[in-house]
């Protein structure tokens, strides 16, 4: 079954955020946003879906005894929702077994790198020290192994000469947008199915993942 309905994760700027709710403008994504959900109250995210007129809702790990009861409010606040795909778009918590036993399998998550490179965070400094002479982002998979979920779909970019992380970031971000818009889209428009380590794609088994084209669309 494609994707209709979506509830965002966010807890920062939410840029990528953007990226989707414009190309639902744009009706280049026919679906519908159920919630955007924070764990951060002054995530700037919120202030977008707002004006896109999509319900917010906070829950603050910060407010919670430990992970678990985090991980329990959340997925029963997404559950609500009762949507098809779940998007971690810019999410800053490891998530527990609640919310993967309730989405797993219909559980995105984008990331800053060529996965599997540089599973966790601070990941441009990581490929720079490497000496990478490519960096880019993966969509994948929500699993228990962080990052470690079947890949979906990548955008490569060239690392430059005299590249800072901070650098390599902001070139990133502008194809990170364009990644998750047509990774989503592509749930819009075929049946996309995990796990147990591999995708298929309407019934087709997925043997690497998709690479974003130029045109900023994915090959299927
Ligand atoms: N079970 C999973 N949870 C999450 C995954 C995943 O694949 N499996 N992906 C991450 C997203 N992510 C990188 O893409 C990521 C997010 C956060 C962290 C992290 O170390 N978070 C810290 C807190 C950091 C903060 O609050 O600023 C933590 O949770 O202790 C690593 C990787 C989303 N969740
Ligand atoms: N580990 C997850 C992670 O680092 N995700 C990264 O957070 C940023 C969110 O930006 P946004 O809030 O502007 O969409 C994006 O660059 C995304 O790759």
């Amino acid at each position: 079954m494609s994707t209709r309905t979506v509830t965002v994760l966010i807890s920062g700027t939410g840029t990528n955020l953007q990226a989707l709710i414009d190309a639902r403008q744009a009706r280049r994504l026919d679906l519908e946003f159920v919630q955007v959900v924070s764990n951060r109250p002054e995530a700037p995210g919120l202030r977008r879906a707002q004006q896109a007129g999509i319900p917010v809702t906070v829950v603050d790990h910060t407010e919670f005894a430990d992970r678990e009861a985090f991980d329990r409010e959340l997925a029963n606040t997404v559950a609500q929702g009762a949507p098809d795909l779940v998007v971690l778009a810019g999410f800053m918590r490891i998530l527990g077994p609640a919310m993967l036993q309730r989405f797993e399998n219909r559980m995105i998550n984008l990331h800053p790198s060529l996965l599997p490179l540089y599973r966790g965070t601070d990941t441009y400094r990581r490929a720079l020290e490497a000496g990478d002479r490519e960096h880019g982002a993966s969509v994948h998979f929500v699993t228990a192994e962080l990052d470690g979920g079947p890949v979906i779909s990548q955008v490569r970019i060239p690392v430059e000469t005299g590249d800072t992380p901070e650098r390599l970031e902001a070139r990133l971000a502008p194809r990170e947008h364009d990644l998750l818009v047509a990774t989503v889209e592509l749930f819009t428009r075929h049946p996309v199915q995990c796990c147990h380590g591999s995708i298929t794609i309407d019934d087709k088994p997925l043997a690497r993942p998709l690479e974003l084209q130029a045109d900023a669309r994915l090959p299927v």
